[in-house]
This record gives C-alpha cells, structure tokens and sequence, in this order.
C-alpha cells in the first residue's frame, strides 16, 4: 500500500447515479445502475471485457442518452450534452489517449481550459485587454498543472512526440485544466509500465489531496486495490458487488466473474525493475479536434 493513500473521503455527495440503463437495440450494455461519489473519494469500477464500464461513464458524461436513468452531480441533473457536463464539473480521460497530436503540450492543455474562460469571440479577434488577461492568466494555469503531472519542461514540444506514458498524463492535464470536482479515468494505466504506473498512483492520490473525486476503471487489479477507497463490480451490464476494496477482493461472486482467484499483493518487489516505456503513436483521429463519441474510438 503506498503512503499516500489515507482517505480524504467526506460525505457530501459530488456524484449520484440512480437506475441507469443503457439499451443498443437488442443489447443492454448498463442496467439499472446506481453509485454515489462522495467528495475526497476514490472509485474503482471493474469487471470485465464488456461489462458496460466504459458505456456508463459515456452515459455520465453525455456522450450517450441512458435509455433510462438520471445523473446528478452536486445536486443537479445533468443534461445530456458533453460540453454541459464539463462545464458543470465532470472531466474525463479516454481509453484510446486522444490528444491533438499536432498542437504543443502547453496548447493541449489550454483547449481544456476553454469552458472556463469568459471572454468571447470579438475580445479575442480585436485582443481587448480583457482578453489578453485571461489569456495570461490560462497560460499560468495550464503551466502550473504541466508542473503538476511533471510535464512542463516539455510545453513547447508537439503532442505526438511524447512518449507513451506522458500522453497519457498529458491527458490527465488537459481533464483538470476543466477545473473539475470530479475526474473519470478510463483506464490509465493502460499500456504503462510498472514503474509508470506507480507514478499513475501517485498522481491520482495527489489529484485527490486538491479536492477533486475520482471514479477509475482500471483492469490492473493491484493499481486499483491500492488507490480505491471503494469497488463496484460491473458484470454483463449490472453492478454485482460494491465495497471496500478489501472486502470486493475477497467476494466470491467477484472472484467467479472477474478476479478467477482471490488479489494478493505478492508484487512488493516488481517496482525495483522498470521495464522501457512502449511508444505508441497518438490515437487516429485525435487530432480531429473533437471528443468524438465515446465508442469506436475506444476499440
Ligand atoms: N455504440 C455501441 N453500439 C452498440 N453496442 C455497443 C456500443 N458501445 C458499447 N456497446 C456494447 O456494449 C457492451 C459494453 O461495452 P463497454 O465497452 O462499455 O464494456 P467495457 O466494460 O468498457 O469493456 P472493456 O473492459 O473491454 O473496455 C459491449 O457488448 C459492447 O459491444
């Protein structure tokens, strides 16, 4: 267990899914699903290839209509429509990195910071002094979280040319430079090495200590028995246990679905040796500058 990892959990919910359901024809990939988030709180959710993981996050974050189901975050019903429910607080990551390849870091960066900027279309083509303020003044923000997930020596470079694993924190970057209260991770240490997904650990914990709830999928097992004050299990479409992590890990109904056998931590010894960083090229299409819809890309 990492030192990082005393909970900051409170009890003021930021997060209330009630009944969600997500219906493709004859398919029903999410059924009747409810999970609360609480303010401090880390929230794994796993299960297995195709159990409806990443369709539920696509349903909270409006890139899917649930065929039934509401969404609350803070109190209030989201609508349906991605750029609204950033706006309301909800930042999310893709299990496909889709970052604009051909723009800098420090750009990626600033076009996550568009929906809290105020100042319109004509301030920016006459670059009025309101303009050139805030402009300034998301320069600094997004240079302070470059710093924050320890990119910001490399600001000027192009998205493309980073090394796997600092996409993927890239990434992460650019989802708080929304300003979230809560932050969906979607896989994040897919394709890392051990000794990279350790510092992914570290970064969610640090993530955390700032006030911002997380919910992550995740199919490393250890990543997610380390960071997680609380497990849901997705299986087929329907949340079958939800728990401490240590005692989801112990479910015998997890175990038979997903795990196959009881977690034990018998890894204390594989950070001593990282392996190389994969390079992967930056997702196709991610530099189309849209957030696309959730699904082909993510196959
Ligand atoms: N747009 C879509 N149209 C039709 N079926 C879909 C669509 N999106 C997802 N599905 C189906 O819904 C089910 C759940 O898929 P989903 O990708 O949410 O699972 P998952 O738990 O995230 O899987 P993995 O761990 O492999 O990423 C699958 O059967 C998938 O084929």
């Amino acid at each position: 267990m990492t030192t990082t990892s005393t909970t900051a959990a409170t009890t003021t919910k930021v997060l209330d899914v009630t009944g969600v359901t997500m219906k493709f024809g004859g398919l029903t990939a999410v059924r009747d699903v409810n999970l609360t988030v609480n303010g401090g709180e880390i929230v794994g959710l796993i299960g297995p290839n195709g159990a409806g993981k990443t369709t539920f996050f696509n349903c909270l974050t409006g890139l899917y209509v649930p065929t039934s189901g509401t969404v609350r975050y803070k109190d209030t019903v989201l609508p349906p429509k991605p750029h609204l429910v950033t706006q309301a607080g909800i930042a999310r990551t893709f299990q496909n990195i889709r970052l604009f390849a051909n723009m800098t870091v420090l750009e990626n960066v600033l076009v996550g910071r568009h929906t809290r900027t105020k100042e319109g279309l004509w301030s920016a083509l006459l670059r009025l002094p309101g303009f050139k303020r805030a402009e300034q003044e998301s320069r600094e923000k997004a240079m302070e979280l470059l710093e924050f997930v320890g990119l910001d020596h490399k600001a000027d470079h192009l998205a493309r040319n980073l090394p796997y694993g600092e996409q993927r924190k890239l990434e992460i970057a650019r989802a708080l430079a929304s300003e979230p209260g809560l932050l969906l991770l979607d896989e994040p240490t897919a394709g890392m090495n051990p000794a990279e997904t350790r510092a992914t650990e570290e970064l969610v914990f640090a993530i955390r200590d700032r006030g911002i709830a997380i919910v992550v999928i995740e199919h490393d097992i250890r990543f997610i028995m380390n960071l997680c004050d609380r497990v849901a299990v997705l299986v087929q479409g329907e949340k079958i246990v939800e728990g401490p992590a240590e005692v989801v890990q112990r479910d015998e109904r997890v175990i038979a679905a997903y795990l196959g056998e009881p977690y034990e931590d018998t890894t204390a010894a594989d950070s001593a040796a990282p392996a190389p960083a994969p390079e992967a090229p930056v997702a196709d299409g991610a530099d189309r500058g849209d957030a696309g819809d959730g699904k082909e890309n993510d196959r």
